[in-house]
């Protein structure tokens, strides 16, 4: 950035250009439309499972009905695209996760359905194992290991199940070693070379997922904790070395995860390679947040604001809860 020139007060008095909404602006510097969102959903297949997740207040775990509503809700809302993740009946879950490359599963047909009601809404996808996993991790376990190399195999036949459904973006959210290589590798070998990869390629091992894992039934399950696999929250550095890592393995676009507290990694990322660069404001940011609002603790421009502060660090756009206010309020 070019350093500018400030004359001395009082030729320069920078408060002449904040003076009314107008001139204001005038000189923003960034902007938030809908355009830069994604909307993520939660879709399950367990009768009397849907509504209200509790510690996501006006978040909704929605029927196959309720994610055709939601996708022509995001439509009418110019929301471009949503990302789905499943709820799965409890007593399906497996140590080998076997149901993560049915074709029927309830990941699968949400997919199916969006694409029925609106099939110019981009649908991304989570690539990880653990919503039918029976010990809540993302990868395979063996013994009390995460299993890297056969996790990722099972994440490549998970992956093309999705693209044979449709899928537009795949978002692998495993934090496993070589799988956008693998993945991409996979697509263009069978005949998906036009599916999109974005890669959580900076996905921390964060408190702030509770809520998520509260979403999709996995809170009781987790057996011990995943810092065997997500980046350690003090790590700059190592944060930038997976990002380049995936962008070398092929990764079209790159997530940051969670949002709030790594707005410096985000500037980072988009500084050093300038790809395309998205962050995640996860369940555990929309729950202090929405909470906060909900008790009249914080106004709801907060949350305009949470959001804009992902512009100004550098994304390109936002997976936010907050999706459709957002963008009913900008409407
Ligand atoms: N594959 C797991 C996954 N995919 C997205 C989220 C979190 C999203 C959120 O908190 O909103 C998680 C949770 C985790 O890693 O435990």
């Amino acid at each position: 950035m070019a350093t500018p020139i400030i004359a001395p007060f009082p030729a320069s008095r920078l408060r002449r250009l904040r003076r009314s909404a107008n001139i204001r602006a005038m000189v923003s510097e960034t902007n938030l439309t809908p355009a830069n969102l994604i909307w993520p959903i939660f879709v399950t297949e367990v009768p009397g499972a849907d509504g209200e997740i509790a510690s996501m207040p006006g978040v909704e775990r929605l029927t196959l009905d309720g994610a055709r509503r939601a996708a022509e809700r995001a439509m009418r809302l110019s929301i471009p695209a949503i990302c789905i993740f499943p709820h799965s009946d409890q007593a399906l879950r497996t140590e080998d996760c076997a149901r993560a490359w049915d074709p029927d599963n309830i990941g699968n047909l949400a997919i199916r359905a969006v694409k029925e009601v609106a099939p110019e809404l981009v649908v991304m996808t989570d690539i990880a194992l653990d919503p039918y996993n029976a010990n809540g991790h993302d990868g395979l376990v063996v013994d009390g290991e995460i299993l890297n190399d056969e996790t990722v195999e099972a994440l490549v036949r998970m992956a093309l199940v999705q693209a044979e459904c449709g899928a537009d973006v795949l978002g692998p959210s495993d934090m496993m070693d070589g799988r956008i290589g693998a993945l991409r590798a996979a697509l263009e070998r069978e005949g998906h070379k036009h599916v999109a990869i974005l890669s959580y390629a900076a996905k921390f091992a964060s408190a702030f997922y509770g809520p998520f894992r509260d979403a999709v039934g996995a809170s009781g399950r987790l057996v011990g904790d995943k810092k065997t696999y997500q980046i350690n929250p003090a790590n700059r550095g190592e944060a930038i070395r997976c990002v380049a890592r995936d962008l070398a393995e092929g990764a079209d676009m790159v997530m940051v995860k969670p949002g709030m507290p790594y707005l410096d990694i985000c500037r980072a990322v988009k500084d050093e390679f300038g790809a395309p660069t998205f962050a995640y404001q996860v369940s555990g940011e929309y729950a202090m947040l929405e909470g906060a609002i909900r008790n009249g603790w914080l106004s709801r421009e907060a949350m305009l604001e949470s959001l804009l502060g992902f512009r100004r660090a550098g994304c390109d756009g936002v997976l936010s809860y907050f999706a459709p206010s957002v963008a009913e309020m900008l409407a």
